[in-house]
């Protein structure tokens, strides 16, 4: 579904990707993981063809980014690191509408998908308010509403907890839950490596460099992530010193804490 390929990119003569070669499958939630300043934001900024590589080769659905951009688009939506970046019109009907309309959408069917995708953020209520007006958590709802809104195959969402309280990252899990039982392929970049958990598989970069792709039980390694800057969360700690490998949620934690105790 995607293959990058030995990719380099460097803002000016500063080298932020170097040799990244990563594959991507279809309905794989896959996750993105490193510091800050490791080259998540710049590779997803690839993925469609905002960025262009220095040396490599992207291909989306074998189809290369630099060279038709509008038919990747289509297929890849992004959920940009800040909202502002994302929302540009006066009013959050506007913003949602705008990706569907430039596909064709008009009259109620273009309300009806604008009304649906705020609905999937639970925002429907939000649709005649100016976006200048809401705060940094709701626009990022309307920047997922934004991007839900095109229906695109593959859905990458650059950070999409920072700055949510409880609810907002409740409401974005249970979104990516429904895009992966739909078999869209999802890409999360995260440096919290807790919010990582489900995914199927991780690639771990550190200064543009891959460091280690695998399922969570072989990139969420207390020492491995340590060594990369990166946070250990005390159930991943936990989970590692017992030998109970890398539950997917605290419900599995529970169950698998459970067994153990009970195991004769
Ligand atoms: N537009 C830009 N011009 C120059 N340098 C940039 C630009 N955008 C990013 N960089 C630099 O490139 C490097 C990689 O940044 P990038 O945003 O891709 O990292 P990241 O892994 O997404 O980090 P974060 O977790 O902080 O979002 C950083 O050193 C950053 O300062």
């Amino acid at each position: 579904m995607i293959e990058v390929k030995d990719v380099y990119f460097s803002y000016d003569d500063r080298e932020v990707l170097r040799g990244i070669t990563l594959e991507i499958k279809q309905g794989e939630v896959f996750g993105l993981l490193g510091p800050n300043g490791a080259g998540k934001s710049t590779l997803i900024l690839h993925l469609n063809g905002i960025l262009k590589p220095k040396r490599g080769e992207i291909k989306i659905k074998g189809i290369n980014p630099v060279k038709e951009p509008k038919k990747v688009r289509r297929i890849v939506g992004i959920v940009f690191q800040d909202p502002n970046d994302q929302l540009f019109m006066p009013t959050v009907f506007e913003d949602v509408a705008f990706g569907p309309y430039n596909l064709g959408l008009r009259g109620e069917e273009l309300k009806e998908k604008v009304i649906e995708s705020l609905r999937l953020v639970g925002m429907e209520g939000y649709i005649d308010r100016e976006t200048k007006e809401l705060s940094f958590g709701e626009k990022k709802r309307i920047a997922i509403a934004t991007v839900l809104a095109m229906d695109p195959e593959v859905i990458v969402f650059d950070e999409p907890f920072a700055n949510l309280d409880f609810r907002g990252k409740k409401l974005v899990e249970n979104i990516i839950r429904r895009l992966r039982t739909q078999g869209r392929t999802v890409i999360l970049a995260s440096h919290e490596p807790e919010y990582l958990l489900n995914c199927d598989r991780i690639a771990l970069i550190s200064e543009g460099r891959l460091v280690k792709v695998g399922p969570p039980q072989d990139v969420l390694i207390p020492e491995l992530l340590r060594e990369n800057d990166l946070d250990v969360p005390p159930l991943i700690e936990l989970f590692y010193d017992l030998n109970l490998g890398i539950p997917k949620n605290l419900d599995e934690a529970m169950d698998l804490i459970l067994r153990k105790i009970r195991a004769p």
